[in-house]
């Protein structure tokens, strides 16, 4: 595949690249609506990324822009090391601040198609508390096939994110992490499958959090987990 650099100028690529990039910018531009639209975010404080179908890039929003204004052609085009190319934005319009730890995801879990990153409230609670949300309901069991990990706490800035998001999600198997006193990253194979997996985990953040309120939690088999979560990802919708 190409080796894309921060030279690279979208506008000289191929026809198809271009438009798998234009297809994803679109995509990733009413993603990031959902993001309010649930309650997963204030203000600016949530991200969502996806790669771009067919070639080393990946498409995520500009840093600290409203959502009300996150249009498709603001959409920043990155290389798979968080490098942002020549894609047609002014030069100043940086990448999302989550960038290294989007790119570090992509180059080391192919199977990877959309990241999510948010600070929701009740998931970034147990952030807070560095403690796993325990799998004792089906939908836990469903989306996510066993508890929600804690990840390292981690300074923004480098690889550490990045590294910590998949040292614990090879570690669990899951597609949602919570990062020490920071808050949930969610993957999924594309990018509308991560921010369901974001919303998922602030759901069952809250449930669990009231179920805990009202005296102590009741386990899952682990059988059943298996179970349920086999059903709900190869059987569960419309195939
Ligand atoms: O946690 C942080 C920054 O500390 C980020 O997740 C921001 O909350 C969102 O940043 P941008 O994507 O707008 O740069």
């Amino acid at each position: 595949m190409t080796a894309y650099t921060a030279q690279t100028v979208l506008t000289e690529l191929p026809p198809a690249v271009q438009d798998a990039v234009a297809a994803t910018r679109a995509r990733v531009a009413a993603l990031h609506a959902e993001l309010p639209a649930n309650g997963l975010v204030v203000w600016t404080a949530g991200n969502v990324s996806e790669r771009v179908p067919g070639a080393d890039l990946f498409v995520i929003k500009p840093s600290g822009v409203s959502y009300a204004e996150l249009a498709p052609e603001l959409m920043v085009v990155c290389t798979l090391e968080g490098d942002k190319i020549a894609d047609g934005t002014p030069d100043a319009l940086s990448p999302s601040s989550d960038t290294a730890a989007h790119a570090y995801v992509y180059r080391h879990m192919a199977e990877v198609g959309g990241v999510v990153h948010t600070h929701s409230s009740y998931a970034t609670a147990w952030s807070a508390r560095r403690e796993p949300i325990p799998c004792v309901l089906t939908m836990i069991a469903d989306e996510f096939g066993g508890d929600i990990p804690i990840g390292p706490f981690a300074l923004i800035g480098d690889d550490s994110i990045g590294r910590g998001i998949v040292d614990t999600l090879r570690a669990t198997g899951g597609r949602a992490v919570l990062m020490a006193n920071h808050g949930p990253f969610t993957v999924g194979p594309d990018g509308h499958a991560a921010v369901k997996a974001a919303v998922m985990v602030e759901e069952v953040a809250r449930t669990v959090h009231l179920a805990r309120e009202l005296g102590p939690l009741v386990a899952i088999d682990a059988a059943d987990i298996a179970a349920l979560n086999d059903r709900y990802q190869n059987v569960y919708g419309q195939r």
